[in-house]
């Protein structure tokens, strides 16, 4: 029996199906108006969605819906969309609940089961359910109170929350609780089948061609570049791009780090003139993406043809397809990542993308089953647009010159103290912004430079990192007093959502 989740265009529908991968169950994402055999369907899940069910034309249930006698868990607009249909009301509130929220567990369920009564969940919702339909039940509520979860004890279990994102404690168990005690379903399968059927696919695809893939050095590209070199062996040929965007000293170690740990070779290509020759004046952080998704791939194309390639090998992984709002029908645009929705119209290579289904964190286990040392897989990520996505507005050498070296000064403090290992991804953003100071008497008029640093576990949501004083208050004096061009240093502390990971 499978868990079937219908997508409502989530950022987060594919997090859904990784919980379940990751509780032993196997599940099917399917768009909301597709069909479906409901034979083998054990549950199903509605995911959430931007939209709004009290709008005209919003997504309705499911065409297949009458035939399936199992039940259901809604989420957010999954559940919003149930009690719409069933006769309930749901209205948009007058404030909107977006990361972190308490909620009170009120009435006991199933789902709930060995979980504390107050707990903090991450919600994304702007719409509410103001009246239930006559048979629900409240079990849960917010701080704010609103209703966060109700159910009909027979068919439908729903939460105005996100159970399947990491910052919400005991998501998984309320998950669990769902398939096992409410579906009665028992788990079997796991991603050492993964591995397997994806060796063999890329044979069968790949063996006898040609192929270059694009390696970054980060942990995707590295991860899918051994998978592939399992499969196909010796016709590969490891690309990696200098476009000038890289952080400080990159462009050397990344060939060496990948033929010292990895063993494998690699085909340094020097693209700065061309790249920062097409992102002069451009301010719109849509089209600096699309501008260096373009510039990659007339690399990989170059090189693929003196090579006699045909094939692409990406890192691509989920987080950069659901941004780019290449999966479900209703999902929204956040923002076009370089290697999906960046990519140019016209291609004269096929892009293969054996990562594409996978989170980070998945991805992270894959390497470590393939034996992959941890130096390489636990990199802190770092986005194919680089720094051009991290100098706000208009890239200028001057300013990667200084935001080079300010990157480099709170990596560098963040190493020293221990806290690198601790955080999920750190990084500097020069702000298009100048304020002015005072430095030995003498009046300053300098850039803003704003330090980041979150927690995550797979980038899809995340929270600020709660570095001590002391360390943001040395890497703040350390870059102004060694970096020229900064005159000011500040902290961002906005959690993803609403905010997102990188400024642009
Ligand atoms: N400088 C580069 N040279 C060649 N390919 C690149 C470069 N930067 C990115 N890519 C390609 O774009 C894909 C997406 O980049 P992304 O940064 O998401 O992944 P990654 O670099 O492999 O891993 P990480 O997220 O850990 O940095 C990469 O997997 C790789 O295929
Ligand atoms: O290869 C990439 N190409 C891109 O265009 C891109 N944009 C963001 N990122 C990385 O994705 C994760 C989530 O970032 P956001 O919250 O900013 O979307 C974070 O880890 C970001 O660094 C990118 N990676
Ligand atoms: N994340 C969601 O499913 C959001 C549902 C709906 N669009 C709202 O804002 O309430
Ligand atoms: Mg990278």
């Amino acid at each position: 029996m499978k868990v079937v989740i219908v997508d409502y265009g989530s950022q987060y529908t594919q997090l859904i199906a990784r919980v379940i991968r990751e509780l032993g169950y196997y599940s099917q994402v399917v768009q909301y108006d597709e069909p479906l055999d409901t034979d083998e369907v054990g549950a199903v899940i509605f995911s959430g969605g931007p939209e709004s069910v009290y709008e005209e034309n919003s997504p309705g249930l499911p065409e297949w819906f009458e035939r399936y006698n199992g039940k259901v868990l809604g989420i957010c607009y999954g559940m919003q969309l149930v009690v719409h249909a069933l006769g309930g009301a749901v209205e948009q509130g007058k404030t909107a609940e977006y990361g972190r929220t308490e909620l009170e567990i009120i009435k006991d369920d199933d789902i709930f089961s060995g979980i504390e009564k107050h707990l903090t969940v991450w919600m994304s919702h702007g719409d509410h359910v103001k009246k239930l339909p006559k048979t629900f039940k409240t079990i849960a509520k917010s701080k704010d109170g609103i209703i966060a979860a109700a159910t009909d004890e027979k068919k439908f279990w729903l939460l105005q929350f996100h159970p399947e994102v990491r910052h919400t404690s005991y998501g998984r168990e309320i998950i669990e609780n769902f398939l096992s005690r409410v579906c009665k379903l028992v788990p079997n399968w796991s991603l050492e089948d993964f591995i397997k059927q994806k060796i063999n696919e890329l044979r069968e695809h790949l063996s006898g061609k040609k192929v270059v893939a694009a390696l970054s050095g980060g942990v995707d590209s590295s991860v899918a570049c051994v998978l592939v070199h399992r499969a196909i062996g010796e016709n590969l040929l490891n690309v990696f791009v200098d476009h000038g965007l890289l952080r400080k000293n990159e462009e050397e170690e990344v060939p060496r780090i990948f033929r010292q740990v990895l063993g494998l070779n690699l085909l340094k290509i020097d693209a700065r003139k061309v790249f920062l020759e097409k992102l002069r004046g451009i301010v719109d952080p849509e089209k600096k993406r699309k501008i260096i998704g373009e510039q990659f791939i007339r690399v990989f194309e170059k090189e693929a043809k003196r090579y006699g390639a045909t094939h692409l090998i990406q890192g691509t992984i989920y987080s950069d397809v659901i941004e780019s709002a290449k999966s479900g029908k209703k999902t929204a645009a956040i923002k076009s990542h370089h290697n999906v929705g960046g990519l140019p119209q016209r291609m004269d290579l096929e892009i293969v993308e054996p990562l594409k289904n996978l989170f980070k964190d998945e991805v992270r286990i894959v390497g470590e089953m393939l034996g992959i040392p941890r130096s390489i897989i636990h990199r802190q990520p770092f986005p194919g647009p680089g720094l051009g996505v991290r100098i706000v507005g208009e890239i200028t050498e001057e300013k990667l010159e200084i935001l080079k070296e300010a990157d480099d000064v709170f990596i560098q403090v963040l190493k020293e103290t221990g806290w690198y290992e601790k955080t999920w991804q750190a990084f500097s953003v020069l702000l298009p912004v100048r304020s002015v100071g005072v430095r030995g008497d003498k009046r300053a008029y300098d850039y803003v430079l704003a330090l980041r640093s979150v927690d995550s576990v797979e980038g899809m949501t995340a929270d600020w990192s709660r570095l001590p004083h002391e360390i943001l208050d040395l890497a703040s004096r350390r870059i102004l007093n060694r970096v020229k061009g900064i005159g000011r240093v500040v902290y961002d502390i906005s959690s993803k959502p609403p905010a997102t990971i990188e400024w642009e």
